[in-house]
C-alpha cells in the first residue's frame, strides 16, 4: 500500500444564483409593481475530518470538486434555493493550504471537525428589492456573485505527540518497536523506513501517548535530499522531539559531527521545530564501554551545545526502554495542553493499520477483562506480562 500524505485539489465554489426581474399581472394593467426574487447564495466547499479515512488517495484521483451554484431567483417575490454545499471527507490530521498564496487555511485535528475551504458566492438582488418611489416599475436587478476557486494542497500531518529524529540506522525504528508494539522494518541499512510509523505507547489504560518515526534525516534534507524532507511536516505537531543518536556508527561516521548535522536540518527546515522541547537519546549503548559512552555523550553534547535532558539506551535489547517511555509521558502530561485529550484518543482510534499503528498495552494493571476491543481498532493488542 502506497503512503499517501498529500494531494492537490482544485475546489470551486458555486456561485450565488442571479436576481430577477418580474412584474406582478394585475387586472387592467399590464405591468404591476415589481415582484422578482433573490437568487440563492452559492455552495460553500468544506472538508470534514473522518476518524474512518486514513489516506487522501482519493483525492489523487479525483482533483475537481465543486459546490451547487444557487438557483437564480423566481417570479412572485420566491427566492432562488441555495446551492447544496460539498463537504469532502479527509482522515483526521489533514492540513488545507492555498498552494496559490501559501496560506494555511487550516488543520483538521478532531473528529468530524468542518473547515470552510472555498465560500459560495453572494445571491443577486430580484428587482423586487428595488422598488422605486416614483411609481415606475424598475427593471433593476443584480447578478450573483461568483463562488470562490482555490487551489488546495492537502497534507496528513501525524497526529503524535512524541516524533523521533536522527539520521538513516540511529535505531529509530527499533526504539519504536521497543516501547509501543508498531513492527516497523528494522534493517541495517539505510532508509529503511520510507513511511512514517505510528505506534501508541500505553503506559497505564488512561495514559498513553503516541509516537512517530520518520524515515531517518541526512545532510541536505531541508533541501529535498534523502526521503527525510517530506517527512519532517510530520513532527511539526509533536510536543517533544527524540534526537536519536548512534553511539558507534555501523560506516565510522563521528556521533557528533551526525548529532550536528540534524541540528542544521532542523534549524532550516523551521524555527517552530527547532525550538520544540527535544531530547537527546543515545542508542546502543551495548556496543560501547561504560566510559566509552560517556566520552560519546561529552562530546556530542559539546559540539551541539546541549544542556537539554539525556537519555542512554539500547533500543535492540530495550535497555532503559521503559523507563524512558515513563519519563515521556510524565514529561508530556506536565505541558501545557496543546490538545485535547479527546485528540489523543482520536489518533489512538484512527485506523492507521497502513501505517504499521498497532497498540501496545504496557501496563501491569491492564488485561484481557480490560474493555479494551481490538476488534474496534484493527490493531493487535499485546498485553504485557
Ligand atoms: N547493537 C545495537 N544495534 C542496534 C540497536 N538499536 C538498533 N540497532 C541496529 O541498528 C540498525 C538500524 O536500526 P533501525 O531501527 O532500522 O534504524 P532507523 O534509525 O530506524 O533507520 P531508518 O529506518 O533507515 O531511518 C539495525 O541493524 C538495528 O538492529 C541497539 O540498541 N544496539
Amino acid at each position: 500500500m502506497k503512503f499517501v500524505d498529500e494531494a492537490e485539489i482544485r475546489v470551486e465554489a458555486g456561485d450565488g444564483g442571479n436576481g430577477i426581474v418580474s412584474f406582478r399581472r394585475e387586472k387592467f394593467v399590464a405591468k404591476g409593481g415589481p415582484n422578482g426574487g433573490d437568487g440563492g447564495d452559492g455552495g460553500d466547499v468544506y472538508l470534514m475530518a473522518d476518524t474512518n479515512l486514513n489516506t487522501l488517495v482519493d483525492y489523487q484521483f479525483e482533483k475537481y470538486h465543486q459546490a451547487e451554484r444557487g438557483q437564480n431567483g423566481m417570479s412572485t417575490n420566491c427566492t432562488g434555493k441555495r446551492g447544496d454545499d460539498m463537504i469532502l471527507r479527509v482522515p483526521v490530521g489533514t492540513r488545507a493550504v492555498d498552494i496559490d498564496t501559501a496560506e494555511v487555511i487550516g488543520d483538521l485535528t478532531k473528529n468530524g471537525q468542518k473547515l470552510m475551504i472555498a465560500k459560495g458566492g453572494w445571491h443577486g438582488l430580484g428587482n423586487a428589492r428595488f422598488t422605486s418611489s416614483t411609481n415606475r416599475a424598475p427593471r433593476k436587478k443584480t447578478n450573483g456573485t461568483p463562488g470562490e476557486v482555490r487551489n488546495i494542497r492537502l497534507e496528513l500531518l501525524l497526529l503524535a505527540d512524541v516524533g523521533l529524529l536522527g539520521l538513516p540506522n540511529a535505531g529509530k525504528s527499533t526504539l519504536i518497536r521497543a516501547v509501543s508494539s508498531a513492527k516497523p522494518k528494522v534493517a541495517d541499512y539505510p532508509f529503511t523506513t520510507l513511511v512514517p510509523n505510528l505506534g501508541v505507547v500505553r503506559v497505564e489504560s488512561h495514559r498513553s501517548f503516541v509516537i512517530a518515526d520518520i524515515p531517518g534525516l541526512i545532510e541536505g534534507a531541508a533541501e529535498g535530499a534523502g526521503l527525510g524532507i517530506q517527512f519532517l511536516k510530520h513532527l511539526e505537531r509533536c510536543r517533544l522531539l527524540l534526537h536519536v543518536v548512534d553511539v558507534l556508527p555501523a560506516d565510522g561516521s563521528d556521533p557528533a559531527e551526525n548529532a550536528v548535522t540534524i541540528l542544521k536540518e532542523l534549524d532550516k527546515y523551521s524555527d517552530k521545530l527547532a525550538n520544540k522541547p527535544r531530547w537527546l537519546v543515545f542508542n546502543k549503548l551495548d556496543l560501547v564501554l561504560e566510559d566509552e559512552l560517556e566520552e560519546v555523550i561529552e562530546r556530542v553534547t559539546k559540539a551541539i551545545n546541549w544542556e537539554g535532558p539525556v537519555h542512554s539506551i539500547a533500543a535492540a535489547s530495550r535497555t532503559n526502554t521503559e523507563r524512558l517511555a515513563a519519563d515521556i509521558l510524565n514529561y508530556i502530561e506536565l505541558l501545557p495542553v496543546e490538545k485535547p485529550r479527546e485528540q489523543i484518543e482520536d489518533a489512538v482510534n484512527f485506523k492507521w493499520d497502513d501505517y504499521h499503528q498497532d497498540v501496545l498495552a504496557v501496563a501491569d494493571d491492564l488485561d484481557e477483562d480490560d474493555d479494551f476491543d481490538e476488534d474496534d481498532y484493527d490493531v493487535e493488542v499485546i498485553y504485557k506480562r
